[in-house]
């Protein structure tokens, strides 16, 4: 009996919210809104083909090499001597783009999966995640939407110049009928790299995310961030870190502790400028908004997560009032969504069915 050939994927992934205050590069939590990718094999010869439905369908790359899934997918087919074979593709993604949700993260960790099933190449999670970090280069958002939870994690060794040299080539060496032998591909340095733990969250707690008209990629926000911190910065967060793991931990939390402990110096204060109006939101505080616990930028922002146990959509008010006070930089007044999700304990799903000749 031949090996099964799969002939349906599908894909599920959820969105994320990283940093969550002092966590930079640290702390991600998975959230209760989902990319989700059908795949179904062509004939070999045939030409892949790219559905996208949902948010920015507008301006989502459709062809191979440019569309991250499928680029993602290739170039990990091409690091195990594997073409990825033709597709009909759908993507459903309701993640907003360029907006702190973890929409890249979500994509590369589908198309990780997308070419592990396609081309049968019996990756472990752990080893799926290797390569999430290489292409995405930071753990928070991939560990997040690849594992699932409210997840903290670091990196046992540098996957930088991996990232950089992926980045540096371009998509099309990799999506050929005829990729490269994996030995001229970057690829992660050893195994087990992203190193992680779950960690338990209140039931009670809500991530209000309030999301902002205009786009901000992860890649500017993260050139404008310093190369080195005080001693006193490091600490100020190092300190509020391990204190909020805990805080959010309580049945019963603590806006008290966890307000002061979502304080950051590390990210929000170097990408204030490119958020209007945020010094306003982040100052905004239990007192004024009863049921707030924490507020702060998620990912690399411009949505603001708050997270709250009650009156969620009267927070999501408060701040929206505040963007819609402030002016964009196209002189309008920013209009912003408001969304109430919860932080699912799933990471990414995915189905595969097979013809077994
Ligand atoms: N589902 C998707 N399909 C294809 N490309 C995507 C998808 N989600 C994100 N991307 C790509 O990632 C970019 C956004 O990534 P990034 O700047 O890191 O913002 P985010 O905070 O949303 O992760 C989009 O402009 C798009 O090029
Ligand atoms: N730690 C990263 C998090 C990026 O998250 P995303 O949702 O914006 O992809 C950063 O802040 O740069």
């Amino acid at each position: 009996m031949s090996a099964p050939t799969p002939t349906h994927i599908k894909i599920t992934v959820p969105a994320s919210t990283s940093n969550i205050g002092p966590g930079f590069d640290v702390l991600g939590a998975s959230l209760s809104l989902y990319l989700s990718v059908s795949a179904t094999l062509l004939p070999a010869g045939s030409a892949t083909a790219i559905v996208y439905t949902g948010n920015n369908a507008h301006t989502v790359p459709l062809t191979v090499p440019q569309n991250l899934i499928t680029a993602t997918a290739c170039y990990i087919a091409a690091c195990h001597g594997k073409a990825l074979p033709p597709l009909e593709l759908h993507i459903d993604n309701p993640i907003p783009l360029g907006r702190g949700l973890g929409s890249s993260g979500s994509a590369v960790v589908a198309g990780v999966i997308l070419a592990n099933e396609a081309c049968l190449l019996g990756l472990s999670k752990e080893r799926m995640l290797d390569f999430c970090l290489l292409i995405e280069g930071h753990p928070d958002n991939v560990t997040a939407s690849l594992l699932g939870g409210f997840c903290s994690s670091y990196l046992s060794a540098s996957i930088h110049d991996e990232h950089v040299a992926l980045h540096n080539l371009d998509a099309t060496v990799y999506c050929s009928n005829n990729p490269p032998p994996n030995g001229r591909l970057p690829l992660p340095p050893v195994e087990n790299i992203g190193r992680h733990v779950r960690l338990p969250l209140s039931p009670a707690i809500r991530a209000v995310v309030i999301i902002p008209k205009f786009e901000l990629s992860t890649k500017l926000a993260r050139s404008v961030l310093p190369a080195s911190y005080s001693r006193a910065d490091v600490i100020f967060n190092l300190q509020r870190l391990s204190v909020l793991t805990l805080a959010l931990s309580s049945p019963e939390p603590s806006s008290d502790l966890i307000y002061g402990a979502m304080q950051d110096r590390v990210h929000q204060h170097y990408r204030q400028h490119l958020v209007p109006g945020l010094p306003q939101i982040l100052a905004l505080t239990p007192e004024k908004c009863p049921g707030l616990l924490g507020i702060c930028v998620s990912g690399a922002g411009p949505t603001v997560l708050a997270l709250a146990v009650a009156n969620f959509e009267s927070i999501g008010r408060e701040v929206q009032h505040i963007w819609a006070s402030s002016m964009g930089s196209d002189g309008s007044a920013i209009e912003s969504e408001v969304r109430v999700l919860e932080v699912v304990d799933d990471g990414a799903t995915w189905s595969t069915s097979y013809n077994v000749e």
